[in-house]
C-alpha cells in the first residue's frame, strides 16, 4: 500500500533524509518513530506529494506520489503535524469545508467522531487549545473513511485520556484492514497499536524491526529501597546489572529475563520499589551504539 525506495532530500543546511526504504503491506499499521528533527515529517510529506524527491521514490496505492499526485492522495487520510487553520472558522466550519473537499464525507461518522472526542465544534479555532485543535484535525482526518492513513504524530497534545480513546480508533479501523503509517516520538503509543516500526535518526533509517522485537530491546529500570544499608554491597556481587547506587537505594537493569532479579530479591527486605521504562531515545541510542561497535 506504502512504498518508499532509497528516498532522498537533502536541505541547504545538510539535513534531511538520506536513502529511506520501506514497505507497508494493506491492514498493516506501521509506526515511524524517532526523536525530533530525524526526518519523520519530511518523509511523509513526499507521501503526500508535497515534495519532489531528489532520488528515489515514493508511492501510495501503487501510484507514485509525486507524478500521480491526485490518485495517490484520493484513498488517504492525511493528518499533518501542524493544521493551517483558518482561525476564524469554528471547528465545525472547518470540518464542512474539508468535507466539501473529500470523497466519501460521512455526516454520521464525523458526528460520532466529535462525539467520542468530546469537543464542542462550535468554538471558534483561534479560542481552541492545541488538544481541541489536534481533535478537529482527527475528525478531518477521519470522517471521509480513507483506506490509509498517514497520520503524523496523531496524540501531540492530547492527555492520557484521549491518547487511549485515539488507541482505540486506530485499533477499530485496524479490524476493518484499514493501512496506517504513524509517525511518533512515543514508544508506548507505537506498541499498543503497531505490527512493525521504522527507527529513524538523522534522516536514516535505523533500523525496521517487528513490535515484539522492538520491546524486547526495551529495557526496564527499577529503583529498589533496601532496609540495611549493607545489603546493596551484596546484591553487587550477584549476577544483576546494578546501574547506580545511592545509600540504600540501588538501580537494577532488566532486559529480559527476571528470574534471577526475583530470586536475587527474595533474600533481602525491600521498602519501596519503582519501575521505569527505558526511553525511546535510550533505545535508539543502544541500538545505535552496538551498530556502531559492530562495524
Ligand atoms: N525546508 C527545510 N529546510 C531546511 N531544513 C529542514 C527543512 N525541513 C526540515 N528540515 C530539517 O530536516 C530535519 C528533519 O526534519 P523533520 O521535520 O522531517 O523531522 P521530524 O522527525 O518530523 O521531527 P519532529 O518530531 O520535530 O517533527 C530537521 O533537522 C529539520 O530542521
Amino acid at each position: 500500500m506504502i512504498n518508499i525506495q532509497n528516498l532522498t532530500q537533502e536541505f541547504s543546511n545538510g539535513k534531511g533524509i538520506f536513502d529511506v526504504s520501506f514497505d507497508i503491506q494493506q491492514g498493516e499499521v506501521f509506526g515511524f518513530l524517532g526523536p525530533n528533527g530525524a526526518g519523520k515529517s519530511t518523509t511523509i510529506r513526499h507521501l503526500m506529494g508535497y515534495m519532489k524527491p531528489q532520488k528515489g521514490k515514493a508511492s501510495v496505492n501503487g501510484f507514485d506520489a509525486w507524478d500521480e499526485q491526485s490518485k495517490a492522495r484520493e484513498r488517504v487520510g492525511y493528518l499533518p503535524g501542524e493544521i493551517a487553520f483558518l482561525d476564524d472558522m469554528s471547528g465545525m466550519d472547518f470540518l464542512k469545508m474539508m468535507a466539501g473537499m473529500q470523497k466519501g464525507f460521512d455526516k454520521k461518522k464525523r458526528d460520532d467522531l466529535i462525539h467520542l472526542l468530546q469537543f464542542d465544534p462550535k468554538t471558534p479555532i483561534r479560542k481552541m487549545s492545541k488538544g481541541m485543535k489536534q481533535k478537529v484535525g482527527i475528525v478531518a482526518t477521519f470522517m471521509h473513511d480513507p483506506d490509509i492513513y498517514i497520520l503524523d504524530e496523531p496524540t501531540s497534545g492530547l492527555d492520557p485520556l484521549m491518547q487511549k480513546t485515539f488507541i482505540d480508533l486506530v485499533l477499530e479501523e485496524k479490524d476493518k484492514g484499514k493501512t496506517f503509517l504513524m509517525s511518533s516520538h512515543s514508544f508506548a503509543e507505537i506498541e499498543r497499536t503497531c505490527d512493525r516500526a521504522a527507527i529513524i535518526r538523522n534522516g536514516k533509517i535505523i533500523t525496521v524491526k517487528d513490535i515484539h522485537e522492538l520491546q524486547s530491546m526495551q529495557r526496564k529500570v527499577f529503583d529498589i529501597t533496601l532496609q540495611n544499608p549493607e545489603d546493596v554491597a551484596a546484591i553487587q556481587e550477584s549476577s544483576l546489572l546494578v546501574e547506580k547506587t545511592e545509600s540504600n537505594i540501588i538501580r537494577i537493569v532488566i532486559q529480559g529475563s527476571y528470574d534471577e532479579f526475583f530470586n536475587e530479591l527474595s533474600k533481602y527486605q525491600i521498602t519501596n520499589m519503582s519501575a521505569a521504562n527505558q526511553s525511546l531515545e535510550q533505545i535508539f541510542m543502544d541500538y545505535y551504539n552496538a551498530e556502531e561497535a559492530a562495524k
